[in-house]
């Protein structure tokens, strides 16, 4: 299947400051591709590139088969900036439907495209009265134009509450499973864990690791950790039974072991039968394996 987006080698400067160095990507139609990195770390460069509001210093660059910036690209590209600014004079429905006439697109999809986003009941009003969330959905709405192949989203959930996040990242994977590739940066690590395909930690403009979840948490070899409920009176006889096992003010026993550990381990905790009430698995957190890749630079 061709690519959505190929970056091979990608590497940018701004006078002595390398912003990206030696950078390669490849994102397939669907797929959702998650940005992260510290302040600094080169996301915003590297979406201005794939744009083509800038150049690249080196390193080949292909959008939808097209170059960067050309009108080919363009037309199959959406863009949703950090901090998207609208004329607060004019209504939701108003500034979508000048956005639908730039676009060469019907205006009277304004009001669809609005309630796609769940700003149907403010589309009448204007945007000057809208909170920063309705805002950022109006945004949203403007990347829906057209329906792009690949979204830029430059931290697209920054000002949305917990509901509208998740409403968020329910449109997008709706875009996904229709064909639309996603590239987006975030610093909420715990909302991008479960609604990405790929993951790409930058740490001063070069790949400090990428790859699936799964594959992250294998590489970064960080333990699972088991933490036990045990039936009354038990806790003293389990924990001594357990090498490395610790209790927890709430009452609780934990114990951590390698990946490739775990399901023995999880054999000999079934194992005790009655004398525990409950067991919960937990893997790394992206959190952990992104604090685990940024300390390797020294972040
Ligand atoms: N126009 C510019 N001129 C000079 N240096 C720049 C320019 N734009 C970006 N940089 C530098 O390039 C590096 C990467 O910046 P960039 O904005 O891409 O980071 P980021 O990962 O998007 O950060 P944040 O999370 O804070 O948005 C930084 O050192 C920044 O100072």
């Amino acid at each position: 299947m061709t690519s959505t987006l190929t970056i091979s080698h990608l590497t940018k400067r701004f006078g002595p400051v390398a912003a990206l160095t030696d950078v390669s990507l490849t994102v397939a139609p669907g797929q959702r591709v998650a940005l992260l990195g510290h302040n600094g770390a080169g996301k915003s460069t590297m979406m201005k590139i794939i744009l083509g509001l800038i150049p690249a210093s080196e390193g080949e660059i292909s959008v939808c088969g097209s170059a960067p910036g050309s009108a080919q690209a363009r037309a199959q590209v959406a863009y949703l900036p950090e901090n998207a600014a609208f004329h607060p004079a004019l209504t939701g429905e108003e500034q979508l439907r000048h956005y639908l006439r730039l676009r060469g697109e019907a205006p009277g999809q304004a009001l669809d495209l609005l309630a796609r986003v769940g700003l149907r009941d403010a589309a009448k009003r204007r945007i000057g009265t809208y909170s920063k969330g309705m805002r950022q959905r109006v945004g949203l709405a403007q990347t829906l134009i057209g329906h792009p192949r690949l979204l830029v989203l430059d931290e697209p959930t920054s000002g949305l509450d917990p509901v509208s996040r998740r409403d968020f990242y329910a449109l997008l994977d709706g875009l996904a499973a229709e064909g639309a590739s996603i590239l987006l940066s975030s610093h909420v690590l715990t909302e991008v864990e479960a609604r990405t395909d790929q993951i790409l930690i930058l740490a001063k403009g070069r790949i400090e690791a990428a790859g699936t979840l799964t594959g992250l948490r294998r590489e970064a070899e960080l333990p699972v950790s088991f933490t036990l409920t045990p039936a009354e009176g038990y806790a003293e006889s389990l924990i001594e039974s357990l090498t490395g096992a610790q209790l927890l003010p709430s009452g609780q026993i934990q114990i951590s072991c390698r990946q490739d550990e775990k399901l023995a381990l999880l054999t000999r905790v079934t194992g005790f039968g009655p004398r525990i009430t409950d067991l919960d698995v937990t893997p790394p957190s992206l959190e952990d394996i992104y604090s685990h890749f940024s300390r390797r630079t020294g972040q």
